[in-house]
């Protein structure tokens, strides 16, 4: 992977930034509150924009150097489609913060961006972001993604705080995976810690997920280095292992044989897991990527097995080698 700048040309970078930059962020909600936040504390000049919002879409992206899209997955075409009928100048970048696929071509929302807006940079931000955590300034890292280093510099700039720490990477893509797959991995560690499966379990599901987030990752064109990096480990440990994870809940709750529509009616938000999960599994099956936790997952999810079983299932798979289909 092209590595990103050294510390002194960062430093250079965020210096020639003086003036404040111009943020309009689209979605209000946890993800989007708390990425508005963590820019006005940078000091930059942020608007918000939800579809319940006094001021039209217009008026909230007139005059923006970057716009952040933080809507979930089902709302990314719809704002792509309003945003593609305003007249936005080339230098504005589009920063996707949506940690999903589509259901309809199974792309990337930066692919969809980037598709509908193809001179536009495009810039990925993707990592271990509990939003709760970052609106009480705990201290958070992340990282921003884009074949436009400069784009990617000014995001790093916009973000940048006290309490949240931005990385640059050159790997959109699995910079955007590694967020994206790791809440199927987040499903399946709330079901291993609700059915109190114990810490070897725990370990075992969490090292198993990232190879087979990397196959996933490789084959679609992603660097496997990403995958060891913020977005990818790093959001892993932190939604796997943390109950304010809707995905974890959503895994939780399957494992107290509560159903899914019960237990994403009394979410707060969005698990992009479930709908992730289905997309991968017909991608996976089209492509022949062998994913055996998503799997579970998904088989979990449909209702087709019990917890119990998705486990036994994995403990029952054929013997192999450890490392026999990776190409790291
Ligand atoms: N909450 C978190 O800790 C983090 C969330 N994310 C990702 O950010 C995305 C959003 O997550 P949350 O803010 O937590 O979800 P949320 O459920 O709190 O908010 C989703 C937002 O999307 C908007 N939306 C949905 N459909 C829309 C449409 N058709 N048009 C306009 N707006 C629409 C909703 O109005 C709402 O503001 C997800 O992809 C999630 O995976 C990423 C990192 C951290
Ligand atoms: O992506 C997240 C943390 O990085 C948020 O995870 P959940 O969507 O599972 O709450």
């Amino acid at each position: 992977m092209p590595s990103a700048q050294s510390g002194s040309q960062v430093n250079q970078n965020v210096a020639s930034v003086s003036q404040p930059i111009h943020l309009s962020t689209i979605g209000a909600g946890a993800w989007g509150t708390a990425l508005a936040h963590v820019a006005q504390r940078s000091g930059h000049q942020v608007r918000l924009w939800s579809r319940r919002s006094a001021k039209t879409l217009p008026e909230v992206i007139e005059g923006a150097n970057v716009i952040l899209s933080a809507v979930s997955m089902k709302g990314v075409r719809s704002v792509v489609e309003q945003l593609q009928g305003l007249s936005i100048p080339k230098e504005v970048i589009f920063v996707t913060a949506t940690k999903g696929l589509d259901p309809l071509t199974q792309k990337t929302p930066s692919q969809i961006w980037q598709d509908a807006f193809p001179d536009h940079p495009v810039v990925v931000l993707s990592g271990p972001n509990l939003s709760k955590e970052i609106m009480q300034d705990l201290p958070a890292a992340t990282v921003v993604a884009s074949r436009n280093v400069e784009a990617a510099e000014t995001v790093q700039v916009l973000f940048s705080c006290d309490t949240f720490r931005v990385y640059v990477n050159t790997d959109p893509l699995g910079t955007e995976l590694g967020g994206t797959l790791k809440n199927v991995m987040a499903i399946a560690s709330g079901v291993c810690d609700g059915l109190k499966l114990g810490t070897n379990a725990k370990a075992a599901l969490l090292t198993r997920a990232l190879p087979e987030m990397i196959r996933v990752g490789t084959h679609l064109g992603a660097d496997p280095e990403t995958f060891f990096g913020l977005s990818g480990l790093g959001d892993l440990l932190a939604t796997c292992d943390s109950p304010l994870s809707r995905n974890y809940q959503v895994g939780y709750g399957l494992s107290q044989d509560r159903t899914l529509e019960d237990i994403l009616e009394h979410l707060e938000g969005t698990a992009e897991g479930v709908n992730t999960t289905n997309v991968l599994i017909k991608l996976a099956k089209q492509e022949d990527i062998a994913v055996p936790i998503s799997n579970q997952v998904y088989r979990l999810i449909n209702g087709k097995i019990t917890p119990q079983q998705a486990v036994q299932a994995l403990m029952e798979r054929d013997l192999k080698a450890e490392f026999d289909d990776l190409d790291l």
